[in-house]
């Protein structure tokens, strides 16, 4: 390794900054000249103050600490730390291999570290997907960078190092294809002992890359952590991002331990090899030791006829604009956005959403914080870790009660919901999905139909057999895709027609959605992210300089996603914290999710189609139920008025009856049961006519019924809220348990010195 390398000088005047070609989490790299050889080099500037926060990681880990002379840095008067840094910077003079990137030299400017290395003229292969493949790379191309990024790590494990920061951002492309891995600012070495060794029991890298192993504290990992995010950059590369790259944090924690592995799908992958996907699913295997090394991987069929980079990589960007170009066009947009935004709070969430979309690598968990941000975000995010589970047709029930398992359960409301969009098949959109459409629902509801959708997924095996006749879809659909402006800012998510088309072929739709506001005027882009802003599986957001970098999540607590929920919770009524119903004239009845009712043939549809977006949207013209005649005129009207209104209430009156109906199969028959004998519920005798004696008897069964639902729905937001404040405790204390294994180990080895 190394040896007979060129020395650089230490002097910042033998380096003239040119422009300003990437940023990461506390760095930003320029292209260079170095003077006295006139040579083109990059040099990144790394933020000290900025990066402090994350300092012990850097300084365990941080192979580009090189030359340290003259560091005053107050984060550094530690003389173990200093040690550690300066062992770092020997292998990282060491390192040697045309795949890896190097540091020619590192020394320190003012409150920055600068390190110089070779310049890589196409930046990362994330940036080059962020400005001109949003949809993903073809296959050859992805087979050449891959088998390229092996190569290096199977010179880095060879020399015991794991990565662990391996994805997209960190894959750099030079002017001839070459490939080289770079940034080695959380890497760990398996011949330490000690801290270092104590290293590799800590949470390190980027969320969505990260292995299962690597998130489970005290499980321990090693070179097979580097193999999954090698997984996740294959996909990430494929389709422009990275699995579950738009949910919070602690979302992709909690789905990359629960969730089945994400994967290429067979059949709607269709443009990516058999063996590609083949090799994918042999590096996202959950068991560690079941991952293949890089050695047997690069023996895979599908590196066995990879192009040279120069003939598939070089083509990629034949036709682009230089690299600072591109990233000062990304600049201005994001800017622009920036200025746009005109909420006070703007600037401020603006700067967290980028961190967070950035993928900023060795965060230190605030638990807490993310702990906030899980629970409030949580209703959300159900529904799209639904989606993305079932995109990928590799649905794995979570629901933590087994005991609700009962085939039964939500049966008529899933035979309702399911077909909430004709283009998008039954196992495409869950059931909340269309209960978010209706706008003003109970978040309950949402989350409880989730759950039992997931179950109904698993007991029914086939989703097909839930839905029901092409006339009651229709219907269905309609009323789940009822725009309402209101409804819109009350709950997030996507509430758009062309964000549910756009779930429903294929991973394709989901990039285009991703990646539209990218390419409309900022101005345009900006009314999106605002409509968006609530809901995490949005395009990009990146309203300053970090849009060059990485769309992924880092482990940060956000402000960003605080406020835009603090938006919503005021128009909500918040039940425990965590489920809510929309505060503003909130009338159970009223606001409980049409689609759940099926058609009635005699019905006159409320639903008329648009014409410009061949969607079905509500006619505004009709009464609203909760209406009286007396708001309307405050006096007796003419019978002429009233009977429409009467008309309307009936009709209203007869789906409110099928809805409890529904509602009630859906509850668990012991509580049925149980209410029933406690004389609670009056017994339910179903009549398909209507008149005044049973109109108040359904009314007061509806009442009773709603809220016994709201109760059982209570109890259940309940005790998930529990169960993942436990979860998030025992990884908490786990943490603390390893810290403290360390520390005595430490102590230990003092003593012994
Ligand atoms: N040698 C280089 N030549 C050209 N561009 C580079 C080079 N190194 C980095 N960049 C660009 O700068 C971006 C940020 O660099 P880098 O990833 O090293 O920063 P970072 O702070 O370590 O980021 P993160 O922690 O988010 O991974 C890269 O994504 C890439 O686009």
């Amino acid at each position: 390794m190394g040896g007979g390398q060129k020395s650089y000088s230490l002097h910042p005047h033998d380096y003239k900054l040119l422009e300003e070609v990437g940023y990461g989490a506390s760095a930003v790299v320029y292209r260079a000249i170095y003077l006295p050889s006139n040579e083109v080099v990059a040099v990144k500037c790394l933020d000290l103050d900025r990066c402090s926060s994350n300092l012990p990681a850097w300084l365990y880990h941080g192979f580009y600490l090189g030359d340290l002379e003259g560091m005053q840095h107050g984060c550094l008067d530690q003389e173990s730390i200093q040690d550690d840094i300066r062992r770092e910077a020997q292998t990282m003079r060491l390192i040697d291999h045309p795949n890896v990137i190097r540091a020619y030299c590192s020394f320190v400017v003012d409150q920055n570290l600068w390190v110089v290395m070779p310049f890589m003229a196409e930046g990362s292969c994330l940036h080059l997907m962020k400005v001109a493949y949003p949809e993903g790379f073809e296959e050859s191309a992805i087979g050449s960078i891959l088998k390229e990024t092996l190569k290096a790590l199977e010179y880095l494990h060879g020399h015991g190092h794991i990565h662990r920061d391996v994805k997209a951002g960190n894959i750099l492309l030079d002017g001839d294809g070459l490939v080289k891995l770079a940034d080695f600012g959380v890497s760990a070495c398996m011949f330490d002992r000690g801290d270092r060794q104590r290293s590799r029991n800590t949470f390190v890298g980027t969320p969505c890359w990260m292995a299962p192993e690597v998130l489970q504290p005290g499980s321990g990992y090693d070179f097979k952590a580097d193999i999954w995010s090698f997984g996740i950059t294959a996909l990430e590369l494929a389709h422009g991002h990275a699995p579950f790259s738009k949910y919070p944090p602690m979302k992709v924690l909690l789905m990359t331990l629960q969730n089945a592995p994400p994967g290429l799908d067979y059949d709607r992958d269709k443009r990516f090899s058999k063996s590609f996907k083949e090799m994918v699913a042999m590096c996202l295997v959950k068991d560690q030791t079941k991952r293949p090394t890089v050695e047997k991987l690069l023996k895979h069929s599908f590196f066995k006829h990879t192009k040279p980079p120069e003939l598939s990589v070089k083509k990629l960007f034949a036709d682009l604009p230089p690299l600072w170009n591109r990233v000062k066009d990304l600049q201005r947009k994001d800017a622009a956005q920036l200025a746009l935004k005109r909420m006070p709070s703007a600037e401020q969430e603006a700067i967290s959403q980028s961190e967070y979309q950035r993928g900023v690598s060795a965060w230190n968990f605030n638990i807490e914080d993310l702990k906030a941000q899980a629970s409030l975000v949580q209703d959300d995010d159900e529904i799209q870790e639904i989606r993305e589970e079932d995109e990928r047709m590799k649905l794995v029930a979570n629901h933590q009660d087994a005991s609700n398992s009962k085939s039964t359960l939500g049966k008529s409301i899933l035979t309702n919901e399911i077909v909430c969009s004709e283009q998008v098949s039954a196992e495409e959109v869950p059931p909340a999905e269309c209960l978010r459409k209706k706008g003003k629902l109970l978040e309950t509801d949402l989350v409880e139909s989730v759950n039992q959708w997931k179950i109904g997924q698993e007991n029914n095996g086939s989703k097909t057999e839930l839905l029901p006749s092409t006339s009651e879809k229709e219907v269905v659909q309609a009323k789940c895709r009822m725009p309402a402006g209101k409804s819109r800012q009350t709950l997030s998510g996507p509430l758009m027609p062309g964000i549910i088309l756009g779930h429903s072929t294929s991973e394709r739709g989901r990039n285009l959605e991703r990646y539209d506001t990218d390419n409309q005027p900022p101005a345009e882009k900006i009314h999106n992210d605002i409509r968006r802003a609530p809901s995490f599986s949005g395009p990009l957001m990146l309203p300053n300089r970090a849009s060059a970098n990485s769309l992924s999540a880092p482990i940060k607590s956000s402000g960003g996603f605080r406020d835009s929920l603090e938006d919503k919770k005021a128009n909500l009524v918040q039940i425990k914290g965590r489920f809510s119903v929309t505060s503003e004239n909130v009338d159970l009845v009223k606001d409980i999710p049409l689609c759940t009712v099926p058609r009635r043939s005699s019905q006159v549809s409320p639903l008329r189609k648009s014409a410009s977006m061949g969607d079905w949207v509500f006619e505004s013209k009709q009464t609203p139920i909760s209406q009286t005649p007396k708001e309307s005129g405050n006096s007796i009207a003419p019978a002429s008025v009233l009977m429409p209104y009467l008309q309307n209430l009936l009709k209203q009156t007869s789906i409110q009856q099928d809805l409890i109906v529904n509602l009630l199969n859906c509850l668990q028959p012991a509580d049925v049961i149980d209410a029933s004998q406690n004389g609670r519920l009056p017994p339910l005798s179903r009549s398909s006519e209507n008149n005044g004696t049973v109109e108040s008897m359904v009314s007061e069964r509806e009442r009773l019924l709603l809220i016994k639902i709201s109760e059982l729905q209570a109890r259940m937001i309940n005790l998930t809220d529990e169960l993942n404040a436990e979860k998030l405790k025992h990884i908490q204390m786990q943490h603390q348990l390893n810290a403290a294994a360390g520390q005595e180990d430490v102590d230990r080895r003092e003593g012994d010195a």
